[in-house]
């Protein structure tokens, strides 16, 4: 649905994306993922044509969009930053404005607010609505054109839990119930993981991890580690070099291993206790999404 190849993109001389390959499948919620200024926005306004790349291309539904600007992004609907609105407005005046501009049919302002949840608060002032709201009622303009193809730009950034569950909900309807493609970025794995399917992490510009959500918790799987706890991690892993030479030293009586088969860790455990050190605690810790975010997004610092 969408494809970069090597897409690249320097502000002047300074380099801001590189070689981007991302790869969004038809009927994903593509969480695009980074911290603070690794390009999100940045690869947002190339997608949308607000921006042209300093090397490769674009492609949207299978066709380069340099060539078919105008068709392509007719399908394209997107929240790339606050919606801006009139307050003075209601809901429904907001979103039809919008409505006529673009000369849509009258019975879509309707559709669209039911669809984000709105209809109820439609006939409201928008200077009387949430962020939450504001941010579907941007959402509510966006579908308008019954686009195949959303791209939000941190549409949770600065909602309160309610609103970014709803936002969640939101997105996972559009989805299932609409057939849209989604693209969302956001810098938290922990508002994005319970919705995509597909998850691309970008640090400094180049991407460092892309594939579905279960190939991300595989390799949070893949870190998995034994947490062995005793008096003194120093003295054990001295006293077992054999089974304990490539565990890592995390505190003073703490150690990290590889992940062992069971056999091996009961081996560990009778070798500790035979060479006369107490045994605490012997545990499969598995790392959490947000450390596994963090830990690839760091590695590629490194
Ligand atoms: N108009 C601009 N001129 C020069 N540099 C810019 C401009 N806009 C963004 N940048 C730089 O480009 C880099 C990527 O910014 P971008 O906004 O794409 O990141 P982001 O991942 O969306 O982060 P955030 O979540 O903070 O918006 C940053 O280093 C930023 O300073």
């Amino acid at each position: 649905m969408v494809e970069t190849r090597d897409l690249t993109f320097h502000f002047g001389k300074r380099p801001i994306l590189h070689n981007l390959p991302l790869q969004v499948p038809a009927g994903s919620i593509y969480g695009f993922l980074g911290p603070n200024g690794a390009g999100k926005s940045t690869t947002m306004r190339l997608l949308l044509g607000l921006l042209q790349p300093t090397a490769g291309s674009v492609y949207l539904f299978g066709y380069e969009l340099r060539r078919n600007r105008v068709a392509l992004l007719s399908r394209v609907g997107a929240l790339i930053e606050n919606p801006s609105l009139y307050d003075h407005l209601t809901g429904f005046e907001n979103v039809e404005a919008t409505r006529r501009l673009r000369g849509v049919p009258a019975h879509r302002t309707a559709e669209v607010l039911e669809i984000v949840g709105l209809t109820d608060a439609a006939r409201r002032p928008a200077r009387e609505y949430s962020l939450g709201m504001r941010q579907r009622l941007g959402l509510a303009t966006a579908l308008l054109s019954d686009p195949a193809l959303l791209l939000l730009d941190e549409p949770t950034n600065g909602l309160d839990p309610n609103g970014i569950i709803d936002m969640r909900e939101l997105l996972r309807r559009l989805r299932d119930d609409h057939g849209k493609t989604i693209i969302v970025s956001s810098h938290l794995i922990s508002e994005i993981e319970k919705v995509a399917t597909h998850v691309g992490v970008i640090q400094q510009g180049r991407m460092v991890f892309q594939g579905s959500l279960p190939d991300l918790q595989r390799l949070q799987t893949g870190r998995a580690r034994l947490v062995l706890e005793t008096d003194s991690a120093d003295t054990c892993r001295n006293l077992l070099p054999r089974l304990l030479g490539a565990a890592q030293i995390v505190g003073q009586g703490t150690l990290w291993l590889p992940m062992l088969t069971p056999a091996q860790t009961a081996e560990v455990a009778a070798a500790v206790v035979g060479a006369g050190q107490p045994l605490y605690g012997l545990r499969l810790e598995q790392p959490s999404l947000e450390e596994t975010f963090l830990h690839l997004t760091e590695t590629a610092l490194s």
